[in-house]
């Protein structure tokens, strides 16, 4: 059991808990859930009842690709079908812009009252995005618990070769099967958890980027952020590869990270520079790892940034079996520090302790002192 307090809270830790509760933006504030989540062995079995429950009538696109049609699509469409619902598969490769024309076109075609994703990050983010522009819900089935996209309202989408991250919805409901997450390859339940540790940093930058710019902030979807991150750090050397219990607690993990983006209204309370970070190694790395495992990494740069103890997110990511430097990211030394020189100019409006940038030494020095090059 690894304890983990970041930085010494200030004596007056309450009080500033206090100060940024009362500076809770008054503005009304619209705040979009996932209405029915279902975690647990074998509940892809469910998803018709669940469909049921949340009044779902008419057809669906089950949207899936190659590996997750095999892994849980093809069993979603029987569920479906034995509960009297008709349906279409859209088979992708991409979440590209492109994709997402023709799953609307395809709605349009068949009449489709709601949508379902069932794979990783990539499928249920083109579900997410498409059905937010044909105004229907969507269910979210994830089959790897890589990263909090499972649960989040946010979409990133391949725009040309870059990625960008945009507003999207919520899913209507959730149905995570352990068995099935379980059995997917363990890099990426390891991933899963870097994405949540990362929340460390990005609640500290975004506590910063309410002092230093007044940026919209709320105390409630940092404490629920920090506490998925929490809980993870703590229970780190419990988490094993391929063992339903352990998929449970990350599930539960991305599944709240996401519902604390949808209570601050925006990824702050899971994007900070350690995504920054991340996002430009997608941009300049000839062969990204995962999205988590990068922002993981990232996180134990940040926090040393941050003055905090950055070998407590070190460890915890050993102990998952998460990359914790360039090799294991398989990345070349070079471009971490570019891509440290380079964060900062990613989603430049969201202030984070990278400030307008640190130079080519700084990041040098900054990555070998936490032994990340
Ligand atoms: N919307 C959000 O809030 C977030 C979105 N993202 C985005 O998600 C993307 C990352 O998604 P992705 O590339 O899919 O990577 P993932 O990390 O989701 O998945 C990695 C790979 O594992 C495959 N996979 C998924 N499930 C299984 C399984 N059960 N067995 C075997 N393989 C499996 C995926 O295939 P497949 O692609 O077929 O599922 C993918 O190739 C990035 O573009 C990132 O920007 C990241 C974080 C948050
Ligand atoms: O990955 C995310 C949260 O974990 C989403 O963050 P971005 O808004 O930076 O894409
Ligand atoms: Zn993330």
């Amino acid at each position: 059991m690894r304890s983990f307090t970041g930085r010494k809270p200030p004596e007056n830790h309450l009080k500033a808990g206090y100060i940024s509760l009362l500076s809770e933006s008054r503005a009304p504030k619209w705040m979009q859930l996932p209405r029915e989540i279902l975690v647990g062995h074998g509940t892809i079995r469910e998803i018709g009842r669940v469909c049921r429950k949340l009044g779902l009538s008419g057809s669906a696109i089950v949207v899936v690709d190659d590996i997750t049609k095999k892994v849980a699509g093809d069993l979603v469409c029987e569920t479906l079908a034995d509960e009297g619902y008709d349906f279409t598969v859209f088979v992708t490769d991409s979440v590209r812009t492109e994709r997402i024309e023709e799953v609307k076109m395809l709605g349009e075609e068949v009449g489709a009252s709601f949508v379902i994703g069932v794979g990783g990050g990539t499928v249920i983010d083109l579900a997410k995005i498409s059905s937010f522009e044909m105004n229907k819900p969507f269910l979210s089935v994830p089959t790897a618990a890589a990263h909090d996209g499972i649960a989040s309202p946010r979409a990133s989408v391949k725009d040309g070769e870059q990625s960008v991250s945009m507003a999207a919805q919520s899913p209507l409901g959730i149905v995570a099967d352990t068995q099935v997450i379980a059995s997917a390859p363990s890099r990426l339940l390891a991933a899963g958890c870097g994405d949540i540790i990362s929340n460390f940093t990005a609640v500290m930058d975004w506590r910063l980027a309410h002092r230093l710019r007044n940026a919209p902030y709320s105390a409630y979807a940092a404490a629920l952020s920090e506490m998925t991150a929490r809980m993870i750090i703590e229970s780190s050397d419990t988490i094993k590869p391929n063992v339903e219990e352990s998929v449970r607690l990350v599930v539960k993990a991305l599944i709240s990270s996401g519902v604390a983006m949808s209570i601050a209204g925006s990824s702050a309370p899971a994007s900070g520079s350690e995504h920054k970070f991340s996002h430009a190694l997608d941009r300049i790395a000839p062969k990204p790892a995962l999205h988590g495992e990068q922002c993981g990494v990232g996180a134990i740069m940040m926090m040393h940034l941050h003055g905090g103890d950055w070998r407590v997110i070190r460890n915890a990511l050993i102990d998952i079996g998460a990359p914790v430097d360039a090799a294991g990211l398989g990345i070349d030394p070079e471009y971490i520090i570019e891509a440290l020189t380079i964060a900062h100019t990613i989603n430049p409006e969201r202030y984070t302790i990278l400030g307008t940038g640190i130079t080519r030494d700084a990041a040098e020095r900054l990555a070998s002192v936490t032994k990340v090059i």
